[in-house]
């Protein structure tokens, strides 16, 4: 594969799909084929699994299920989509991956690491990104950009309660710390034009 796959990642409402419309436009800039795509989601056989895991009541899925359903979603999603473009020199930029399941399944949910990649072997053969933006914001900022978010109501994942997102959160920046050579923490309370320039700054050795 001769693409670049590139995931970013964090809690609720920190600026993924902003800042993944932004570079999936500076890239192109470059003359960069960029496929921008998200999690659960980014196939049709994925967005139809999204709308089962997104709707509905909070006990809907128990976590088991629900972490299989994510690694169902994630397994099309990458057979269909991100390993083709990657095959073809695309870069993928992708709004959620596996570690969003390591760190609300698992950190949320209380599923073990060694089960979900386990899962992940199996369904996504291992597929790991290239580099991860762990995208971080302070709780008064978090605040501010979720009641604009979800001023209609949030969805299913997004109704989790305190503690969990809590345990997510604290699960991001342990794996963050855990493999340096792949993840970068990017502080996205910044204005959304700066936090773009910075994560650009951090690709700067791959761009042509
Ligand atoms: N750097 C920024 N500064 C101020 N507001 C921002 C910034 N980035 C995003 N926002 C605003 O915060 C809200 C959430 O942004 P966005 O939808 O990009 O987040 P997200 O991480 O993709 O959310 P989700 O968890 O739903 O996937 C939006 O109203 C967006 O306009
Ligand atoms: C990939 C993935 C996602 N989630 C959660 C995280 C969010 O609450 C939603 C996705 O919504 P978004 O607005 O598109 O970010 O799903 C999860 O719990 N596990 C996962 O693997």
């Amino acid at each position: 594969m001769s693409g670049r796959f590139i995931t970013l990642e964090g809690g609720e409402g920190v600026g993924k799909s902003t800042q993944i419309r932004a570079l999936a436009a500076a890239l192109a800039a470059y003359g960069i084929e960029v496929v921008a795509t998200r999690e659960p989601g980014g196939s049709a056989g994925a967005e139809a699994i999204r709308t089962l895991l997104m709707e509905g009541a909070d006990d809907r899925w128990d976590a088991r299920s629900e972490a299989l359903l994510f690694a169902a979603a994630r397994a099309d999603h990458v057979a269909r989509t991100i390993r083709p473009a990657l095959e073809r020199g695309a870069w993928v930029i992708c709004d959620r991956f596996v570690d969003s399941t390591r760190a609300y399944q698992g950190g949320g949910g209380g599923i073990t690491d060694a089960d979900i990649m386990a899962l992940h072997g199996f369904g996504s053969q291992g597929l790991l990104p290239d580099r991860t933006f762990l995208l971080t914001v302070s709780a008064n900022e978090a605040a501010r950009r979720l009641s604009a978010r979800d001023a209609d109501g949030a969805d299913r994942m997004g109704s989790k309660p305190a503690d969990y997102q809590a345990r997510l959160a604290a699960r991001f920046v342990d794996m963050a710390a855990s493999e340096p050579d792949r993840w970068r923490v990017i502080d996205a309370d910044a204005p959304a034009d700066t936090v773009t320039a910075t994560i650009l700054a951090e690709l700067a050795g791959w761009l042509p």
